[in-house]
């Protein structure tokens, strides 16, 4: 048995994990470098949890800036096998309004300028994002809103943009044409990072604007998104908050893949492998080893 360990990524606004006890801080260190802050380990019931802000601790790093290797080597180091990460997002339908909650089953990486993976020169894996977000994790959050009574949608795709600058016109309107529901700027490459790790991971997208396509709208702007997220802050830690206390000790298989995600990726034969990417790959490469 894999004891469940919940990571929760906190994004903008959410800087900290209501409920959480016993809490201990550490600064982990890892080959990839710094990760966003120190990491807070604690408790949410009987259920054993880790608390990262994605920006860190006063909103420091901007999206392109984030050190997303080091965040998920550093949870992966941690035991984590489930990764909760919430987000704001700006909306492209009418229905999905601000203060819903969506959680998220596709993304399209738009970004350009982030270190999107552990591999590389001297030992190549291509994992599968057929499917990035893992169904068991996705189905407790659906059932936590439910019990809390929060408005939660299942189902949804999320377009990440490089940023910081907000969309133009023209890119909302090209996004909302293609069907996206979301936009944001972090779940690249972190879902895919997380998926390199063998973590579970699935995005609870808090809608806070309609980015600037609605004409009944004002366009997004930062001030806007912060008052949405304060204002649903106390839904977004009672769901955080009844998902945590209603975990399964034992960490759920994963049916797409996510606990497996490296068999059957790598493909540099062993004796050409680099030792220093081996070296660094020590954590994220646990369970399948140099083989
Ligand atoms: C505060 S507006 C833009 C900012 O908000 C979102 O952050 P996160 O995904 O960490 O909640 C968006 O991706 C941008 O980073
Ligand atoms: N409209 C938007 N575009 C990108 N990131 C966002 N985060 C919150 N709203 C956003």
């Amino acid at each position: 048995m894999t004891k469940a360990i919940v990571g929760v990524i906190g994004g903008s606004g959410v800087y900290e994990l209501p409920g959480l006890e016993d809490i201990r801080e550490e600064r982990v260190a890892t080959p990839w470098g710094e990760p966003s802050d120190a990491l807070r380990f604690g408790r949410v019931g009987a259920t054993e949890a880790v608390f990262l802000p994605r920006h860190g601790r006063g909103h420091v790093l901007s999206p392109s800036g984030i050190n997303y290797r080091a965040n998920i080597d550093a949870l992966k180091r941690a035991g984590v096998t489930d990764i909760v990460s919430v987000s704001a997002c700006g909306s492209f339908k009418e229905e999905l309004y601000p203060g819903l909650f969506v959680l998220i089953d596709q993304f399209v990486d738009r970004t350009f300028s982030r270190q999107s993976s552990f591999f590389g020169n001297g030992c190549v894996a291509h994992v599968s994002m057929a499917h990035p977000i893992a169904p068991a994790l996705q189905a407790r959050i659906a059932l936590a809103a439910e019990a809390e009574d929060i408005p939660c949608l299942t189902g949804g795709t999320y377009v990440c943009m490089e940023g910081p600058q907000f969309s133009s016109l023209a890119e909302s309107r090209t996004y909302k044409a293609a069907g996206y529901d979301v936009i944001g700027m972090t779940a690249m490459p972190e879902a895919k990072l997380a998926r390199e790790a063998e973590i579970s991971y699935a995005t609870i997208a808090m809608v806070t604007d309609y980015d600037c396509w609605h004409p009944d709208h004002d366009d997004v702007d930062v001030a806007s998104v912060i008052k949405i997220v304060q204002a649903n802050a106390g839904n977004a830690a009672r769901l955080l908050a009844r998902l945590l206390r209603d975990f399964p000790a034992e960490h759920e298989l994963c049916p797409v893949g996510s606990d497996c995600a490296l068999d059957n990726a790598l493909l540099t034969a062993q004796a050409a492998r680099d030792p220093d990417l081996m070296k660094k790959l020590e954590a994220i490469m646990q369970r399948v080893g140099n083989s």
